[in-house]
C-alpha cells in the first residue's frame, strides 16, 4: 500500500495524530530486561503493542540499533509490526544523504532489508541524492527542512533569496519538495515542535503535504502551537513524534504498561487542539 494512503487511513482511523519514536537505549531499560540477548528487540516489542491503536506511526531511529550491532533486531521489530500491527506505518529514522550511487545503497537497504513504509533524508545534497528513494513511488520520503534542535538555525535560517526577497534556506527546501520533488505524492516534511512559527510557515509553503514533528516530549515542544500552527484544513496532516517521554515512562516490569498512559494521554492532548 503507498505510504501517503496507509497515514491517512491510520488517522482517520486511529483518530491519532501521534508518531511513537522508538529509540532503544540499553542504559535506560528496566532492570529485568538487561541482560537478555534480544533486549531491544523485546523492549521495542512490547512498546509497540502497548501503543499501536494510540499511534498514526511508529519511528525506529536506526542509530540505536546500529550502534550495538542489532540491525537484525531493528529487522525483526519492523517485521513484527508489519505482522501484528499491519495498520501502523513504519518510518525508519536514517535521515540519509549522499550521492545517487551511495543513495540507491541506502534506499535499498531502508525500503528492502528493512521493509519500512517511509524513510527521513536529509535533503541538503540536492534533488539526484534524493531521487533514489523518491524512485520507490509508494514510499515515503520525508526530508529535513526545520529540524528541532537548537543548531537547526545555523543553516536552515540562512537568507537564500533573490536580492530584495528573503528566503530562508529551510523555506527554499519546503518549497522545492512541493513545487518541484512530491509529483508522485510520497514526499513529507520534518519540522521541529520546537519552531511553531516555522511549521506554520511550511504549512503555508506546501499546502498538504504531511509533516513529521519531532520535538514534544523530552524537547519541551509545546503541543498545542504544534497542531495549530501545522494541522491541514481536516484536522490531519501531522506525525507528532514522541520518543523518550513515552519509551522511557516507567522504569519497572510494568513499564509498557507506563509507556501507555504516557502515549494515550499525548493522543489526547493532540485531539484536544485539533
Ligand atoms: O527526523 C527526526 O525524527 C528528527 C528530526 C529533528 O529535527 N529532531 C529530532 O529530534 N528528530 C528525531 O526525533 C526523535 C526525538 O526524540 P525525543 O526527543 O526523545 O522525543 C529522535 O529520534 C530524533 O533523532
Amino acid at each position: 500500500m503507498h505510504f501517503m494512503t496507509a497515514l491517512k487511513a491510520a488517522w482517520q482511523q486511529r483518530n491519532s495524530l501521534l508518531c511513537v519514536g522508538l529509540d532503544p537505549d540499553p542504559a535506560k531499560f528496566p532492570a529485568h530486561l538487561a541482560s537478555r540477548p534480544q533486549a531491544i528487540f523485546e523492549f521495542c516489542r512490547d512498546i509497540v503493542d502497548a501503543t499501536a491503536d494510540l499511534a498514526c506511526a511508529f519511528k525506529p531511529q536506526i542509530a540505536y540499533f546500529a550502534a550495538r550491532r542489532a540491525e537484525d533486531q531493528l529487522e525483526a521489530l519492523i517485521e513484527h509490526i508489519h505482522t501484528h500491527h499491519p495498520a501502523v506505518p513504519v518510518i525508519l529514522d536514517a535521515k540519509r544523504g549522499d550521492i545517487g550511487s551511495t543513495a540507491e545503497q541506502y534506499a535499498v537497504e531502508a525500503f528492502e532489508r528493512f521493509r519500512a513504509d517511509a524513510i527521513t533524508v536529509n535533503p541538503y545534497m540536492g534533488r539526484d541524492s534524493v531521487e533514489p528513494y523518491l524512485a520507490y513511488g509508494d514510499k515515503g520520503v520525508i526530508l529535513l527542512c526545520r529540524t528541532s534542535n537548537p543548531g537547526g538555525s545555523d543553516l536552515q535560517f540562512l537568507d537564500v533569496g533573490a536580492p530584495g526577497r528573503q528566503e530562508r534556506l529551510y523555506e527554499r527546501v519546503a518549497r522545492l519538495v512541493a513545487e518541484e520533488w512530491n509529483a508522485s505524492g510520497n514526499c513529507g516534511l520534518v519540522v521541529g515542535a520546537t519552531f511553531p512559527a516555522e511549521i506554520a510557515r511550511v504549512r503555508e509553503l506546501t499546502g498538504e503535504v504531511p509533516l513529521l514533528v519531532p520535538g514534544i516530549g523530552a524537547q519541551g515542544g509545546d503541543i498545542a502551537a504544534t497542531v495549530q500552527a501545522g494541522r491541514t484544513m481536516d484536522g490531519c496532516g501531522l506525525m507528532i513524534n514522541s520518543s523518550r517521554a513515552i519509551l522511557y515512562a516507567g522504569q519497572g516490569e510494568d513499564f509498557a504498561a507506563a509507556a501507555r498512559r504516557v502515549a494515550q494521554d499525548t493522543r489526547d492532548a493532540i485531539n484536544a487542539c485539533r
